[in-house]
């Protein structure tokens, strides 16, 4: 049977979900924000920085920030939206233990708060799938109000890397791409990705899975039709250096692949539901 307790973790409250086979996964409450993913073999398989604040407010620097109903700066709302800034209820475990996987499952419904931020109303749930060497996050989220509303975001998973300078991302060869730093597009001509300075880009996702290669193994990142971008970001030395909540060499054991949806925002009616999800395997 899978195992599931309350922890506290860098002093906030968070879920532990552990597997049969020893896989774990922690998440916090705050955010709904994933802060670890161990495999079997005890290798921690996302980056959380050691400077992450864990004020109950602010944004957790690593794990997987949710970043919705906003991806960025596209609009007037706090970057990347607010959903990774506010506590999420934690709803009843709903443990497969027929099986060996387990789900995590978070809620988060407009109040007070929310919509003096952003005046809609919604409900947003994340699943947190855990099974052995496989990492799934799916997030729903419904119209629960009567007038439609649009909406963009990010699964904004940091994965662990031994060292950035070894990594190497395939998969992404001829899809479009708009590089944020040179504020360029084009069509990525390169079969395989390296990380030498800051790379930010948003890609028309592919089709096919794309795995991250580093020399003690690799893994593949696939993610739904419905987030129809794949955003890749490591901030490099000169502004790893300016994060406050980073180390200065935090950006050699990190590299960001995000399940997303940018450039079209969806639309979504009263009583409708929209689902995206980002899967992580290791090969
Ligand atoms: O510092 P934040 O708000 O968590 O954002 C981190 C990065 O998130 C990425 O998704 C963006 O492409 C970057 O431009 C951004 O800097």
């Amino acid at each position: 049977m899978p195992s599931f307790e309350t922890i506290v973790f860098r002093g906030q409250p968070a879920v532990r979900l552990a597997l049969p086979a020893g896989d774990t996964c922690t998440v916090a409450v705050h955010g709904a924000h994933v802060l670890s993913w161990t495999t079997a073999d005890g290798v921690e398989r996302l980056y959380l920085s050691p400077e992450a604040l864990f004020d109950g407010r602010s944004a957790i620097r690593g794990g997987v920030p949710i970043c919705w109903p906003q991806f960025n700066q596209r609009g007037s709302l706090p970057k990347h939206g607010f959903v990774r800034n506010v506590p999420w209820r934690v709803a009843p475990a709903d443990a497969q233990s027929v099986t060996s996987a387990a789900d995590l499952v978070f809620v988060l419904e407009d109040d007070e708060a929310t919509r003096a931020v952003w005046p809609e109303a919604f409900q947003a749930r994340l699943t947190v799938t855990l099974a052995p060497g496989v990492l799934r996050l799916t997030l729903a989220v419904t119209n629960t109000g009567t007038t439609p509303w649009h909406f963009t975001g990010a699964l904004h998973s940091y994965l662990a890397v031994d060292d950035i300078a070894q990594a190497q991302l395939e998969g992404l060869q001829g899809a479009q791409r708009w590089d944020a730093v040179r504020d360029e597009r084009q069509v990525e001509a390169a079969p395989t990705l390296r990380f030498d300075t800051e790379f930010d880009s948003v890609y028309a996702a592919p089709a096919a899975p794309l795995r991250l290669l580093q020399p003690r193994g690799a893994i593949e990142i696939a993610q739904s039709a419905s987030c129809t971008e794949t955003v890749v970001w490591n901030p490099g030395a000169a502004l790893s250096a300016k994060l406050a909540d980073m180390p200065d060499d935090g950006y050699r054991h990190m590299l960001c692949v995000e399940a997303a949806r940018i450039d079209e925002a969806v639309l979504l009616a009263p009583a409708a539901q929209w689902q995206g999800w980002q899967q992580l395997t290791v090969l």
